[in-house]
């Protein structure tokens, strides 16, 4: 329905929490070359991730290559410098949503150059410079699937009493 797509992650336990979270939601994921690590690191192994969970994985050589493989309906970049709140659009199937590398965060020269639909910033306090990749990852994917009313999740069943 989403597809997410990391831009050169360089860390790997974020984004092992992301592909568990992508598998989770239902996502579909795309890792754009140079990684900071090989798939094969044990850190990544260590998130304990199993098949259903890289089974949506891709990886792409390069940015130009993985958007044409995408094609994405719209394309929202998250930045630190966004001017638009992520809670302000409202999400449809089809759309993708661009993460930039932890310590760099994406290149202005790739904004500019993709020309997203929204560069979507994340609400933080003054001080604060930015959140974990993972964790932004999880805020701004969660508010696109609820307002998709969770289509295909499981919301749980009441509990039983003794
Ligand atoms: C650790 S942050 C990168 C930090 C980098 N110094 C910067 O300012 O962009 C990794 C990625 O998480 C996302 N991110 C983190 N905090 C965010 C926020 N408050 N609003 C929007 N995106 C955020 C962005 O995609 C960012 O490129």
């Amino acid at each position: 329905m989403f597809d997410v797509i990391l831009y050169e992650p360089e860390i790997p336990p974020n984004t092992g929490n992301v592909m568990r979270l992508c598998a989770n939601a239902g996502l579909r994921l795309h890792l754009i070359e140079p990684l900071g690590f090989r798939l094969e690191d044990r850190r990544l192994r260590r998130a304990g991730l199993d098949y259903r969970e890289w089974a949506q994985v891709r990886v792409h050589p390069d940015w130009v290559t993985g958007l044409a493989a995408i094609s994405p309906r719209r394309l929202f970049a998250l930045t630190t410098r966004g001017l638009t709140a992520y809670t302000q659009p409202r999400f449809e199937p089809g759309d993708a949503f661009l993460f930039g590398p932890e310590t760099r965060g994406l290149p202005t020269s790739l904004l500019e150059t993709i020309r997203p639909t929204y560069r979507l910033r994340i609400p933080m306090q003054p001080e604060s410079r930015s959140l974990n990749l993972a964790n932004a990852v999880a805020i701004v994917l969660f508010e696109a699937w609820r307002q998709q009313d969770f289509a295909g999740a499981v919301l749980g069943t009441a509990a039983k009493g003794p």
